[in-house]
């Protein structure tokens, strides 16, 4: 089974905590022992906010914000790399060629941002289509995509399971500045519609979520169901 895991940076490294990223590894090596093949994709966070925020109020235009915030996701990228073992690619990939073939190469392949205009969200969604992954997984700070964000609007409600296209709709009036927040960008949506992508949105702020949920679909955020996919497959079954 191949899956590509995006790991926010908010959960990664909030706090720059080693044994919180020593965690997520040894989540994507348990994977690995089990036979999977992955692909990780790495944000950036609080970190990546307070560096666009400063440049902001220097003036900054957002592509010069966008192209900060690839910076930090990178350097995050980095972190989780350290914290691999020796099955991991040692470098960070700045394209899909190259992180697909670490993965046909039999590593872990990690990445952060490619291009301005999108979050990581976006690269693991096309990193996802790039390698014909089984399943792509969005550990992020919120557990799953509820009907208005739930940080600001206490009536929100958790959906258990949305087409892809029911994604774009809920997610597509967040705005699209550099270091915005959303469990999944709109482009990420609209890439996950178009390749029919099974996807799982959950809290990975608990990084021992994410091994239930790829092995046997175990998970209590979101599940994006695909219309006109595939069923989905489990390593463990
Ligand atoms: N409809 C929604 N459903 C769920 N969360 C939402 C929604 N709208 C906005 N959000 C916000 O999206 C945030 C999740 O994304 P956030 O960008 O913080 O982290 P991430 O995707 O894990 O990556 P990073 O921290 O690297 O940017 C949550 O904090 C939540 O407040
Ligand atoms: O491909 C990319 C990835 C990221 N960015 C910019 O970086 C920040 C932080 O990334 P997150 O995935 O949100 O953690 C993002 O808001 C963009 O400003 C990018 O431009 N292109």
């Amino acid at each position: 089974m191949r899956v590509v895991i995006s790991i926010g940076g908010s959960v990664l490294a909030p706090d720059l905590d080693p044994q919180r990223v020593e965690a997520h590894a040894s989540v994507v090596e348990s994977l690995a022992r089990e036979g999977c093949e992955i692909g990780a994709v790495v944000g950036g966070g609080g970190v990546a906010r307070d560096y666009i925020g400063a440049a902001r109020e220097l003036g900054a235009n957002e592509v010069q914000l966008d192209q900060i915030g690839i910076d930090v996701t990178r350097i995050n990228a980095r972190l989780l790399i350290a914290a691999l073992g020796s099955q991991v690619d040692p470098k960070v990939a700045h394209d899909y060629e190259d992180a697909g073939d670490a993965i046909r190469r039999g590593d872990i392949s990690v990445m952060g941002g490619v291009m301005p205009g999108q979050t990581t969200d976006a690269v693991a969604a096309a990193f996802a289509e790039y390698v014909d992954a089984d399943l792509l997984i969005y550990a992020t700070s919120v557990d799953g995509v509820f009907s208005a964000d739930p940080k600001s609007d206490p009536d929100a409600t958790k959906f258990e399971e949305m087409t892809a296209g029911e994604l774009v709709d809920v997610i597509g009036d967040i705005e699209m500045n550099a270091g915005s927040s959303a469990p999944v960008d709109l482009l990420a949506a609209k890439l996950i519609e178009r390749a029919k992508m099974r996807t799982i949105v959950l809290d990975g702020t608990d990084p021992s979520r994410v091994e239930p949920a790829v092995l046997r679909g175990e998970h209590s955020g979101t599940d994006i169901i695909p219309e006109g996919g595939d069923e989905p497959t489990y390593w463990a079954q």
